[in-house]
């Protein structure tokens, strides 16, 4: 291996291309297989332009779809590895709390997978939430479901901490190098702004970008990016929503959009409320505020924070912004181009894929490694998607 600064010469075993928290998950755990890899970000780093910056993201094992359940067992055992490699805290435990009507269809098959997994969880009625959780209103009918082993994951020191596991693994990232041209074949060939690279195999994990990246390569992926609004509240008693309180993370099962959010920490006083949604947007585009007049996402935020959260002020506090790439079906694409098997794409994380990055990283690398992937990934696949390009099959 070519010492920082030092031209490589020789051809990488894997060219990872987007340092996101995906690629850099993807990259660490071919490093530590002892393979050549090269992870590439058009971006410097730290950057905020994409999906995987900011301070929290919720990690759960609850998920209405089991397949996700079933890897968020091996995923926290990840967490906590690269937790004590980095020597630094990643995770918090808080809690998580579901809640919907209790006749709710989804709400029920969150209550089985938690059930079926034996994760520990307790079940609320209305009246019982009031109780445990003075600062939610619910109303008549609601019912709640715990994960207790949820909480929030550190998302810009657990980037920084998989990079550097990275690196130390061998691993060469080199950012502000944006990848302009890539020619398949059974060896790769990368043109980035900055040099040529080759490579046996490739890894596309380029979040809001995939698309551009693949249209090239005879495939567009039914990828839609979103402009998130993340939003804080203002608590009036401060503290009051926080971790010490123990106040949990939530996620609320509303029509058409969830409302997901987490107790006051990293901005003292301030409790992070969002919509599962947002306006589309070009990636390019994400710093321009939508055309259209008006903020339905805030709007509708600020109903819900009126009604269930009388004890947060119901106007945004902080506005900052993030990416979702989202697939029809909300399940991720992890699979090989069809047409070029050394190509392996990681793309539609759908605004929850943080939580699951450490199982994605090992999936891809399984993928371009060629080895048998440990989970089922019919939900994943390229082929789910009827109407792809004819081209790219
Ligand atoms: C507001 C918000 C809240 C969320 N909350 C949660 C949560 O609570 N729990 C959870 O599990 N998940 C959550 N998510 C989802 C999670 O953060 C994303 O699924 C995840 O970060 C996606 O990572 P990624 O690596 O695919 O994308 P990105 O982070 O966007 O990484 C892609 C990278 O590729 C680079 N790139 C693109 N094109 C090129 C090129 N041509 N050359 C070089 N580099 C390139 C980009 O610059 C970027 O750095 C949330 C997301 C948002 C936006
Ligand atoms: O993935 C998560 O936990 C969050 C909350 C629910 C919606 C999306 N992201």
């Amino acid at each position: 291996m070519a010492a920082a600064g030092e031209p490589h010469s020789s051809l990488y075993d894997t060219i990872v291309v987007g340092a996101g928290i995906q690629g850099s998950f993807t990259a660490y755990h071919l490093a530590k297989r002892g393979r050549d890899t090269l992870l590439l970000e058009q971006f410097p780093l730290p950057h905020s332009r994409g999906s995987s910056h900011g301070q929290s993201r919720i990690i759960r094992h609850a998920y209405a779809q089991e397949h996700y359940t079933q890897m968020m067992a091996e995923s926290y055992g990840l967490w906590e590895q690269l937790e004590a490699e980095a020597g630094a805290p990643l995770y918090r435990q808080t809690g998580l709390l579901v809640l919907a009507a209790n006749t709710n269809p989804e709400f029920q098959r969150f209550c089985q997978t938690l059930a079926q997994h034996h994760i520990p969880s307790e079940l609320f009625t209305a009246e019982s939430l009031r109780g445990r959780f003075p600062g939610i209103r619910p109303y008549c009918g609601e019912a709640g479901v715990s994960d207790r082993t949820a909480g929030v994951l550190y998302a810009d020191r657990a980037l920084r901490a998989v990079q550097d596991g990275f690196r130390r693994c061998g691993g060469a990232l080199r950012d502000s190098e944006q990848v302009t041209d890539i020619q398949p074949g059974v060896v790769v060939t990368v043109t980035t702004s900055g040099g040529v690279y080759q490579a046996k195999s490739l890894v596309i994990t380029a979040g809001p970008w995939a698309n551009k990246l693949l249209a090239p390569l005879g495939l567009l992926l039914p990828l839609q990016t979103l402009r998130i609004n993340v939003c804080y509240w203002k608590e009036k008693v401060p503290g009051a929503y926080g971790v010490s309180a123990h106040f949990p993370c939530f996620l609320a099962i509303c029509d058409p959009h969830h409302i997901y959010g987490l107790p006051s920490n990293e901005y003292p006083g301030l409790v992070k409320i969002c919509y599962h949604s947002g306006s589309p947007a070009d990636p390019e585009e994400r710093d321009r505020p939508p055309e259209a007049s008006g903020l339905p996402d805030i709007q509708v935020l600020q109903d819900f924070v009126s009604k269930y959260l009388p004890g947060l002020v119901p106007e945004p506090a902080v506005v900052e912004h993030c990416m979702y790439t989202n697939t029809p079906d909300e399940d991720f694409v992890l699979d090989r181009h069809p047409k070029f098997s050394n190509i392996v794409i990681g793309a539609g994380f759908s605004g929850h894929g943080f939580k699951l990055a450490p199982v994605v990283g090992k999936l891809l690398c399984q993928l371009s490694v060629g080895e048998e992937p440990s989970y089922t990934m019919e939900p994943f696949g390229i082929r789910r998607f009827p109407a792809l390009p004819p081209a790219a099959l």
